[in-house]
């Protein structure tokens, strides 16, 4: 482990006027870093903040969240938790940032990143990145609205040309936004091409706020090398951390992971599912979580067919501890066929 990289991501860091204490940060990811998913995060820390999926702005302000599957947390999360929201009308992004303030939320980010069809054709999401104007008023109207952190979480574009994300970044920073997140791939592109790391030191020496690297960083090696490529001020971690929730223990506190670990992560995330989410959501929720677990293991594709084959939450447990019997070989770097 190199100490001096430890020592970087245990270093505190301003964000508006919080400080958090860890420069690792847990990337938002829809149906998949809900209260569930969080709990099994919880087990082994390591990290300085979380996000929750993306919430729509507009259902925001009405979300029940001893019912909802997005707007919900535990209590003891929320000071150090993200509440992501989608949208591109400024007025109703203001009063979902308002509420999420007023729960007690670390802070709220601005989707700019989200190039799903769904979100983008109501002009949400990565649509707002060919949009700077409209990009611009919805900043400005949540900056106004909320005192705490303001965080815009964005692609490089829909053309592969950083200096658009240049000027996005010191658009967003012009209007108030305290840090951003940069994953520099162009928005059409789900995640088949490989991020463009070098364009993440052009937005950091553009703005003052804090940066977040993010893209495809599933070694510690490969942390270190976007840090030191772009000089950014932290790592945001999607896919990795799901398969490996341990991941930002490991990294930031020596955490040693062992195949027991393996087995505690898939039994604790089936049991807080169906602690937190009706019998189908949390099989559902499960699910959608089990390709980026499976590609942990070298036969990770059977693994995956057969808790598929469960069809019930109640019965995940038991097919993982049969699958945990004979040891599983384990894979150098997760499947990429299954860690997509
Ligand atoms: C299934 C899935 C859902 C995602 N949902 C969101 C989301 O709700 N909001 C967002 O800003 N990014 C979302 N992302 C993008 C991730 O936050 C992250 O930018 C991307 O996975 C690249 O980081 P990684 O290589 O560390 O996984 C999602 C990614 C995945 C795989």
């Amino acid at each position: 482990m190199n100490t001096n990289l430890q020592e970087f991501l245990n270093s505190p860091l301003a964000i508006g006027g919080k400080t958090i204490a860890n420069r690792l940060v847990l990337a938002p990811m829809a149906g998949l870093t809900h209260i569930a998913f969080r709990e099994v995060l919880a087990l082994y820390g390591g990290y300085g903040l979380l996000y929750t999926g993306m919430a729509g702005a507009k259902s925001v302000p009405h979300e029940n969240p001893k019912v909802s599957t997005v707007f919900s947390w535990r209590e003891e999360e929320l000071e150090h938790t993200v509440c992501q929201i989608f949208g591109s009308v400024p007025e109703t992004m203001a009063q979902a940032a308002q509420r999420i303030e007023a729960e007690g939320f670390f802070g709220v980010d601005i989707n700019c990143g989200c190039s799903a069809r769904a979100i983008c054709r109501y002009g949400s999401g990565a649509a707002l990145l060919a949009k700077p104007d409209l990009a611009a008023q919805v900043v400005r109207a949540v900056r106004k609205a909320v005192n705490i952190p303001v965080i815009v979480k964005f692609r490089t574009g829909w053309k592969d040309d950083p200096a658009h994300a240049v000027s996005m970044a010191r658009l967003f920073r012009d209007e108030g936004a305290d840090a951003l997140i940069f994953h520099p791939r162009v928005a059409p592109d789900l995640r088949t091409r490989p991020p463009k790391w070098e364009y993440i030191g052009l937005v950091k020496d553009a703005v003052e706020v804090p940066v977040f690297g993010n893209g495809n960083v599933i070694s510690l090696d490969d942390a270190a090398k976007m840090l030191s490529m772009s000089g950014c001020d932290g790592v945001a971690l999607g896919r990795i951390a799901l398969a490996q929730p341990w991941i930002m223990a490991q990294w930031s506190q020596g955490m040693a992971p062992a195949l027991d670990d393996y087995k505690t992560a898939g039994t604790a995330m089936a049991s807080f599912c169906a602690k937190r989410f009706e019998p189908r959501t949390a099989f559902l929720r499960f699910m959608k979580f089990s390709p980026y677990y499976c590609a942990n293991f070298q036969f990770g594709h059977a693994l995956h067919k057969r808790l598929f084959a469960a069809k019930e939450i109640d019965n995940i447990i038991p097919v993982l501890e049969d699958f945990f019997q004979s040891a599983p070989p384990l894979n150098k770097r997760p499947t990429p066929g299954l860690f997509v």
